[in-house]
């Protein structure tokens, strides 16, 4: 990933200045309290480093679509209470307050960011999607949320494919000597970079996940790139029914099976070996608590497929295991049930163990992987979902590119 014209956070001097650092906290919530912390700890290195460089630091984040409208479902309370307890646990700091002012803008917060005090308070702004502006980008927004800074630090790579506000448009009130990518950032352009700028072959591909309309973009474009794809998860059903296999009642996008046709035919085209399921686990419904192991890659009438078979998690494990670069996006099957879960386990303990160099993108199969407690075996664990595929399509992302210095910004 080409950085050209993009400071980092370490380059800059904060010593007493206030800075504003985009991060992406949208994370899991269950009964009122963060389920998943991921993208909490990933971005403690660049809130750390701000505190020890003597700054004072203003955390702003989304979570989740409230549409522009103040939503208290989500607020950002829960997630300032978990920051609290990681900077506590996870952090050589202590006694650093979290300060929450229940406003993402105005006087109060100000003032508030006025008495801060470095090293010892950090403050986490309420959920920028509570404004209207910050989705549509809007100039007088971003301006608001510039004035509340003197530096403005990017650290939010989850959300770098979306040109809202607080990603894109604060750029324009902060010169190039004021602005900067995060820690995060840059561990994730490194980290996914390896597999754009010629990646060690063999170079195999995971594609699992709900639909083949969100990922036709990055199967097309990894056309290109990997020697194997290795199709799962509820997309493989449109691309066996585009065969003409039977699929029973399983999720088939039938306004995709002609672009399924296409990926087919050009990886054929293109000597790209696409791999899809050999045997299935198979319920009547989703509601079901057993899985029925077919024979073959027929699924019956009457029953879906929730989960690749075993002969089919074989299969693509030794196609990990023989490949020197591997990603993986989206689980293998409904992993959140016991009854369908193994596929998708069985192919995160296949990249846990394997030589090559490994990178997982996506929420679902992130989540899959810390459940099975094997992210420390993988080589980079990507906080993005929309934000890792579009990178690796190719696509350029507007969070990154209002960060080089003289870039235009609409
Ligand atoms: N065979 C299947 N039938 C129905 N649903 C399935 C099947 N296999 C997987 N799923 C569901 O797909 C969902 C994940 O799909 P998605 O495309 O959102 O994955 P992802 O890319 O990892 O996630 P994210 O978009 O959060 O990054 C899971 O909730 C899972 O239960
Ligand atoms: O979860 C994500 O992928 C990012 O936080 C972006 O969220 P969004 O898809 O709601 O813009």
């Amino acid at each position: 990933m080409d950085t050209t014209g993009i400071k980092f956070v370490d380059e800059l001097d904060l010593n007493e200045k206030r800075v504003l650092i985009r991060v992406d906290f949208n994370t899991p919530l269950k009964d009122g309290e963060v389920a998943d912390d991921t993208r909490i700890r990933a971005a403690l290195p660049t809130i750390v480093h701000c505190l020890e460089a003597g700054a004072k630091v203003i955390l702003c984040s989304h979570l989740g679509r409230p549409k522009g409208k103040v939503n208290p479902k989500y607020t950002m309370e829960p997630v300032a209470a978990r920051l609290a307890q990681l900077l506590d646990t996870d952090t050589l700091l202590y006694d650093v307050e979290v300060v929450f002012p229940e406003a993402v803008v105005g006087p109060d917060v100000a003032e508030l960011i006025a008495d801060l005090k470095p090293r010892h308070q950090v403050m986490l702004l309420e959920n920028l999607r509570f404004e209207p502006g910050e989705e549509s980008g809007d100039d007088a927004f971003a301006r608001e949320l510039a004035e509340l800074a003197d530096f403005y630090v990017n650290d939010a790579f989850g959300a770098a494919h979306r040109a809202h506000a607080s990603v894109y448009t604060i750029n324009k009130f902060f010169d190039r000597n004021h602005k900067a990518a995060g820690l995060l950032m840059r561990a994730e352009l490194q980290g996914l970079g390896r597999l754009l700028q010629r990646p060690e072959k063999p170079f195999v591909a995971v594609v699992g996940g709900a639909k083949v309309s969100d990922k036709l973009g990055v199967l097309m474009s990894l056309l290109d790139k990997v020697d194997e794809i290795l199709i799962g998860g509820a997309m493989a059903y449109t691309f066996l029914a585009a065969q003409g296999v039977g699929v029973g009642e399983s999720l088939v996008e039938r306004d995709f099976i002609d672009q399924a046709t296409s990926i087919l035919n050009r990886a054929k085209a293109q000597g790209v070996k696409l791999r899809l399921p050999v045997d299935h686990r198979v319920a009547p419904s989703f509601e079901a608590t057993e899985a029925t192991i077919t024979d073959d890659n027929i699924v019956p009438g009457g029953t879906m497929g929730l989960d690749i078979g075993p002969r089919t998690a074989e299969e693509y494990g030794r196609a990990i295991a023989r490949a020197s670069t591997i990603f993986w996006n989206g689980p293998m099957g409904v992993f959140e049930k016991p009854a369908f879960a193994e596929g998708t386990f069985s192919v995160a303990r296949a990249m846990a163990d394997a030589e090559g160099y490994t990178v997982v993108g996506g929420g679902d199969s992130l989540a899959a992987i810390e459940k099975a407690g094997l992210a420390e075996s993988i080589d980079h664990v990507s906080t993005g979902g929309g934000a890792s595929l579009e990178l690796l399509e190719g696509k350029s992302l507007p969070g990154i590119d209002a960060l080089r210095a003289n870039y235009p910004i609409d």
